[in-house]
């Protein structure tokens, strides 16, 4: 039987300049590398009421989705004893209240080029500092 793709959405926030990456505390294979926050989308939802979820459960802040940042990137997601095919789509998301906090991961950063550069990023997000980079510059003229 045919799977269907999962996805997966994952926020992009910018603060100042900077962008908030979070480091996965599980599983075993993922736990140590970082991500941009966020997770599966569930059935009936779609991806920008995930990623306001996701981002409320795991990080205890709201979040309001503004647009979608390049394209999706196809990835086999681990799953109990096989992969399943998947895509990362990263939404540029607007910070609204609360401060986000570390409740499921192992840490979080506000990185600027520099540490965006430094961190071990899962594989499917490495393809994507190529678009968040940019976004970083002191100067950027940039959409929120
Ligand atoms: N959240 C997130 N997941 C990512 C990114 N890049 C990437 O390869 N992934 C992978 C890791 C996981 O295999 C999968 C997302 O799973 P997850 O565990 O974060 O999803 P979830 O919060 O919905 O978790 P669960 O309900 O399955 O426990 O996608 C990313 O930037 N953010």
């Amino acid at each position: 039987m045919e799977q269907q793709t999962l996805i997966v959405v994952g926020a992009v926030v910018i603060r100042d300049g900077r962008v908030l990456a979070a480091q996965r505390a599980g599983p075993e294979a993922l736990r140590g590398r970082w991500e941009f926050p966020g997770g599966k989308v569930d059935p009936g939802e779609t991806p920008a009421q995930a990623v306001v979820r996701e981002f409320r459960e795991e990080l205890g802040a709201d979040v309001r989705p503004l647009h979608q940042l390049g394209a999706d990137a196809p990835f086999p997601a681990p799953g109990r004893d096989h992969t399943r095919p998947a895509v990362l789509r990263l939404w540029r998301v607007e910070l609204l209240s609360g401060e986000p906090e570390a409740r499921e991961h192992l840490s979080l950063r506000w990185l600027n080029a520099a540490g965006l550069r430094a961190l071990d990023w899962l594989p499917a997000d490495v393809p994507f500092l190529d678009i968040v980079e940019p976004l970083l510059s002191p100067g950027a003229v940039t959409r929120p």
